[in-house]
């Protein structure tokens, strides 16, 4: 670098389950943003800061972009286009492990006009063969002119992450620094807890209900002169038949949601922890426009 600091804003966009919140959290070397194997996991846009010597990112983790089917998920689809704006650099990410398609194509149309710097990254690149990957190059070649820089990565091993890094800052503003630099997130730690309780709730859990939960920490409170927090949460559910699976057999269910969350946690807060959960059955919360105020989802 010419010793000139670069700082800017990244967003990080792509259909559902393509690797987004994986790529972030591979990036931070730590885990931040939730992953699971079931799409739309992330639900809210998260603004995690990369800090090196000579610059600053602040992505932008958006939920995927996908036809809307309930006001979430209109929800989702306005917070990811929105994030466009204003962005320094716009990251399509594609699962090139799968068919590409017009979920995929839907994204390329959404970002075509976009003045920004736009950089195509083919995730997931340890699934396929290097034929595969030839293939699938030979297909983009139809979009290339959208992209600015086309680079295959795998977000989960980090192959190759660097040069995405370095394709990034190379499109990057010269600019000040937004955030001190021991800064890793702007979320605060509440929604990270019930983001690790909801993320529990979507490994252990099958089929409807885990988007049909929601999870809110309602108190987080470190004992006096104690090194322990305790921790008190409810989780939303949209039917009784749900709640008694959330639960499940003499509390079976909910104890291995909280205990697995509850490690998750204590490496969060370096400290150790007491969690309370409970479940609540809210009707059609994803449906209910102040249900969702009341979650965060402005
Ligand atoms: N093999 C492989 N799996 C990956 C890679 N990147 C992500 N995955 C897996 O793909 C799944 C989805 O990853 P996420 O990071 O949650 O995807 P996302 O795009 O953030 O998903 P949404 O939040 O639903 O939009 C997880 O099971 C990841 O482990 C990769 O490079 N290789």
């Amino acid at each position: 670098m010419d010793g000139n600091f670069k700082s800017g804003f990244v967003s990080i966009i792509g259909r559902p389950n393509v690797g987004k919140s994986t790529l972030i959290n591979t990036f931070m070397g730590e885990r931040i943003n939730i992953i699971s194997d079931k799409p739309q996991t992330t639900r809210n846009t998260i603004r995690t800061i990369l800090t090196h010597e000579d610059y600053q990112i602040v992505f932008l983790d958006t939920p995927g972009i996908h036809k809307p089917k309930h006001k979430l998920g209109e929800y989702m689809v306005t917070s990811a286009v929105q994030s466009l704006k204003g962005v320094d650099v716009v990251v399509v990410l594609i699962d090139c492990s799968t068919h590409i398609g017009s979920g995929d194509i839907y994204v390329f149309d959404a970002v075509k006009n976009l003045k920004t710097r736009k950089i195509l990254a083919l995730n997931k690149i340890d699934k396929i063969s290097k034929q595969e990957l030839e293939g699938v190059l030979a297909k983009i070649t139809l979009y290339e002119n959208i992209f600015d820089s086309i680079v295959p990565i795998s977000a989960k091993l980090g192959n190759n992450t660097d040069n995405l890094i370095n394709e990034i800052v190379k499109y990057l503003p010269e600019g000040p620094m937004y955030f001190p630099p021991d800064i890793i997130t702007d979320v605060p730690e509440k929604f990270i807890v019930a983001e690790y309780i909801r993320e529990k709730i979507l490994l252990l859990t099958k089929e409807e209900i885990p988007h049909g939960t929601a999870v809110e920490v309602t108190s987080m409170k470190e004992r006096e002169n104690k090194d322990i927090i305790d921790i008190e949460a409810t989780i939303y559910c949209e039917k009784e038949s749900h709640k008694r699976i959330i639960i499940g057999k003499q509390g079976s269910m909910l104890k291995a949601i909280g205990s697995r969350a509850r490690v998750d946690i204590e490496n969060l807060l370096n400290c150790q922890v007491n969690l309370q959960l409970w479940v609540k059955v809210k009707r059609d919360w994803r449906d209910n426009l102040s249900a969702l105020k009341a979650l965060g989802f402005n």
